[in-house]
């Protein structure tokens, strides 16, 4: 760095995370003392004359081989050693020691990150992951048939689950000869840095030789011959507005441009074109690389539950320690759940090791509250002891406490804007003094960070989201207690701290409990009104927690009038229930509308759940099309009936989450339902189909034969059933007239075609109250007779057949017998040619069906002589047959009766 006259930038994962972007973890980690410690190393090495140096062209392959020796060597330092939390200045852990192997997978899960985070761990935690997982030193490989060569990897994941330490164990694991030894350099670049060289003119070379001087001797020749892998970690720090639309082309790496125009060339491939590159981000920044540059995403989910007792393990080398510790967190559910994040597991073990090697025989921590109020504390005790004070360690100085308001009130303040980066001058802002700040090794020095010694640039940031929202809900209760009514409404995160407040008294606690019970607006979606719930529990008020679980046991459920509270509990345990309830119906609770309002987020753990009513919002059908697209879902039945203020953007919505290709579906397989057709089948407007299937922006609801005419469509849905019965969409959709009539003909080919197409996912259909007519069972019949359909169930009651159909049907069936069990086409008039013509497929050797209805279809007796001759000539399958509703008989009638009798038939059940 010298020898050019620039600064080393010392990447993020050899430093410490700061800079725009949610809150922050990583700036635990690493001591300032370590990166300036590092810093002193590499300005070592770029400074001595090292064992590279400028040769004549004959050597010219020793010497490149001895520049990526050297660099592997200052990686490897760099790498090497990691200082977790509040470890006193320099003593750094080796990162494989406490490395655990972190849960990665190839996509992403699919749930928006607009959740609070506590909230959306809770959703996450009970996913049955089911996407591949990848392991980190193989994202670059190919890893299967269908995938070419892989160049751009984005990596996203939540704050503190693990980014920067992968791309550390990457970057160790090639350094030490282990891993990806076809890759020439590795070079990872943060953006946190980049960003401080955001104004200035670079070309691609000498960006690198300021952040890696022992690649000065480089030229540019090598950079195109060697595989380099350029890592880009936390985007979601980045201050560069990246704009791959209209930048200047670049492809020469000598070429001297702003870093943005470096950046985005070298991400399109414009600009070593060979070049991996990997980026790593917080999903809520990952969209500022467009798709089309990206050709693999991977997610870091944080820990498994096996992974997070290695953590801890791996952690503690006193065994009982560890294994006393994982009993804990496993017997704490919100423990459990939060460390799925690995900075979690860390501030969990902080506090837990304090706490039991003291020898102290208090309460451990139950709560998140008292989790974050232990934590806090014991950074404050080292502070203590590391720095001297009269007082006794574990007592709150009046000066300790103004401290923590005045960082409560910086947590609040930039919370409610959305930031989690502040600057000196938000501190000043605060109240707070930088050095001041600085002395808490644990509570600040370790959350704010000094972000570079050569730039002067300071940016602070908090270890977590949670703690900034910790703290700021300590300020919070503060302002409460003073009476501070303008800022009160908000205060509905984390609440009583422990440690904190000396206004706690009972009387407070009591108000702002009750206060909480009896909260109720409109405006708070299901989703938040749950976390009012949070708050009780946190705040260790179990009354209605107990009322709920009392209520769950009783018997006269239907009878006991819930409150609101009550229903946001219900919700909230139903949803993090280990059981997936079969049916949830919101009709069946006593409370009011507000109070199945806030059920709704149950939908997430059940099989069927009927919405019928219509006092939902926007805000409500969020809640079920996240459902929808959960990844696993558990949802097979979603009744909508009577919804008939669904405006045209819930329809929207809805259709969307219809579109989403959830895998799930495709691997339920079985019987199971799925009835999600509001009203956009039956628009009568203009189609734009298109729009539709890429699951944008509909503007216009198209008809549903437009839909159903889309392979697209049907290949995405992967349906295991297919209800379009205009009964049940008119009344999903509508609820008007129950007995009209949407699909005809040309749907009639859209499902066949999906039945041909559809690779087999199809089991059940069911096309009554349609006008289908012959014509249309004709069209269908292309789409049975296919080998591709299996078809297990077919319902046509009421579509104005004759016996035409019957003959189409029953040719159909005999090219592809083997799937179809279950055949209806009561209400429709057959008559007995009709049925004799069915016959002839029942005759048929390899037909295997089981259930025939026939009811009302204007048979006589003559129908069951039919049956009874094609049922002795193929005896076993058939178990029911529905008659009803004819006009039948006289002696033929009893044929068929002696077959139930008769033990060598399968017949069991007759109707007649
Ligand atoms: N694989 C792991 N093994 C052990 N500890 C880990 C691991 N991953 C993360 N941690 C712990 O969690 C902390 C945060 O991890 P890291 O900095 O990699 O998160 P990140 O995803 O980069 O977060 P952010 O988005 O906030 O930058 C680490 O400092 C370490 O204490």
């Amino acid at each position: 760095m010298l020898a050019c006259g620039k600064p080393v930038l010392w990447a993020r994962w050899t430093s410490v995370p700061v800079v725009a972007g949610p809150p922050l973890a990583t700036s635990w980690v690493l001591g300032s003392k370590w990166g300036r410690f590092l810093m002193d190393e590499d300005r070592a090495e770029s400074t001595v004359p090292s064992c590279v140096s400028l040769k004549s062209d004959q050597s010219k392959g020793g010497d490149l081989q001895e520049v990526i020796e050297g660099h592997k060597m200052s990686l490897k330092r760099r790498c090497e050693h990691v200082t977790e939390g509040t470890n006193e200045a320099g003593s750094g852990t080796l990162l494989n020691k406490i490395y655990t192997e972190l849960y990665i997978t190839e996509g992403q899960s699919e749930e928006v990150d607009t959740q609070h985070e506590v909230r959306q761990l809770e959703r996450t935690s009970k996913k049955n992951i089911q996407d591949t997982p990848i392991k980190c030193q193989d994202i670059f490989k190919v890893l299967s048939e269908q995938q070419r060569h892989i160049r751009v990897v984005l990596t996203n994941g939540v704050a503190g689950v693990g980014k920067t330490f992968s791309v550390q164990k990457f970057s160790l694991d090639w350094a030490e000869g282990l891993e990806n030894q076809d890759i020439s350099l590795v070079l990872p670049l943060s953006w946190r840095e980049l960003n401080l060289i955001r104004d200035e003119q670079h070309s691609l070379l000498s960006l690198l030789h300021v952040f890696h001087p022992t690649l000065q001797k480089n030229r540019a020749e090598d950079l195109t011959v060697w595989k380099l892998l350029f890592i880009f970690d936390g985007l979601d720090e980045s201050r560069f507005s990246l704009r791959f639309n209209k930048h200047q082309v670049i492809s020469d790496v000598t070429q001297v441009s702003s870093v943005e125009v470096l950046l985005v060339n070298l991400i399109q491939g414009n600009l070593l074109p060979s070049a991996l590159i990997w980026i790593t981000s917080r999903p809520a920044a990952a969209h500022q690389i467009p798709p089309s540059c990206v050709d693999r995403i991977t997610e870091v989910r944080g820990f498994t539950d096996s992974q997070k007792e290695e953590y801890f393990r791996r952690r503690f080398s006193d065994e009982d320690l560890s294994q006393r510790i994982i009993s804990h967190i496993k017997a704490s559910r919100s423990l459990h759940i939060m460390c799925l994040i690995p900075v979690f597991c860390w501030i969990t073990a902080i506090v837990l090791e304090d706490m039991m090697t003291r020898d102290q025989r208090g309460e451990l921590p139950q709560t998140l509250t008292d989790l974050y109020s232990h934590f806090l504390m014991v950074q404050i005790k080292r502070k203590k002891q590391k720095y001297g004070g009269k007082q006794r360690p574990e007592e709150l100085t009046k000066a300790d406490k103004e401290l923590l308001l005045k960082l409560g009130r910086l947590a609040f303040e930039h919370l409610e804007k959305g930031n989690i980066m502040f600057y000196s001058e938000d501190l000043k802002r605060c109240g707070l003094d930088v050095s001041e700040v600085s002395v808490y090794s644990g509570v600040c020095t370790e959350i704010f960070k000094r972000e570079s010694v050569i730039f002067q640039k300071s940016v602070y940031c908090f270890v977590h989201l949670s703690i900034q929202e910790f703290l700021a809900a300590v300020y919070m209760f503060h302002r409460y207690t003073r009476k501070d009514t303008a800022v009160i409404n908000q205060f509905l995160k984390y609440s009583k701290p422990n440690h904190f407040s000396e206004d706690s008294h009972p009387e407070t606690i009591q108000k702002v409990l009750n206060n909480l019970k009896e909260l109720n607006s409109d405006e708070i979606s299901p989703d938040r009104s749950i976390n009012i719930f949070h708050c009780l529990m946190e705040m260790k008020d179990q009354s209605v927690h107990q009322e709920i679980q009392e209520f769950l046991k009783s018997e006269k459920k239907s009878e006991r009038r819930l409150s609101e509270i009550h229903c946001s509990a219900l919700a909230y345990l139903l949803q993090m229930s280990e059981e997936v309830l079969d049916e949830l119906n919101l009709q069946q609770y006593n409370t009011s509308d507000e109070g199945r309002r806030r059920l709704i987020p149950a939908v997430r753990n059940c099989r069927k759940f009927q919405l019928a009513g219509s006092f939902l919002s926007t805000s409500h059908w969020e809640v079920v099309a996240s459902a929808m697209t959960s990844n696993p879902s558990h949802l097979r039945e979603l009744n909508l009936s009577w919804n008939k203020n669904l405006t045209d953007a819930d329809v929207k919505l809805l259709s969307s989450a219809m579109m989403h290709p959830t895998a799930d579906w495709r691997r339920s397989g079985q019987s199971e339902m799925i009835q999600y057709f509001p009203r956009w089948l039956h628009s009568s407007q203009k189609p734009k189909p298109a729009s539709l299937l890429k699951g944008q922006q509909v503007e216009q609801k198209p008809p549903a034969e437009k839909v159903l005419s889309k392979r697209k469509w049907w290949r995405t849905m992967k349906l295991a059933q297919l209800q379009l019965s205009s009964r049940d969409g008119l009344s999903w959709s509508c609820g008007t007239s129950l007995w009209d009539c949407s699909l005809s003909k040309t749907s009639c080919d859209s499902v066949a075609s999906a039945l041909k197409y559809n690779l087999s996912h199809l089991r059940v259909l069911d096309l009554s109250y349609n006008t289908l007519q012959d014509s249309g069972v004709k069209r269908l019949c292309s789409g049975l007779e296919s080998p591709n359909c299996k078809l297990e169930r077919l319902r046509l009651e009421y579509c104005s057949l004759s016996e035409i159909s019957c003959g189409s049907l029953a040719s159909a069936l005999r090219s592809n017998p083997s799937h179809l069990r279950v055949l209806d086409l009561s209400e429709n008039k057959l008559q007995d040619p009709g049925v004799k013509l069915l016959c002839g497929f029942l005759h048929f050797p390899n037909c295997r069906l089981e259930t025939l209805r026939l009811r009302s279809c204007s048979l006589s007796e003559i129908s069951c002589g039919s049956l009874a001759s094609a049922l002795r000539s193929n005896p076993s399958h058939l178990r029911e047959l529905d008659l009803s509703g004819n006009q039948l008989q006289g002696s033929r009638v009893k044929l068929l009766s002696a077959l139930v009798e008769n033990p060598d038939y399968g017949l069991e059940t007759l109707r007649q």
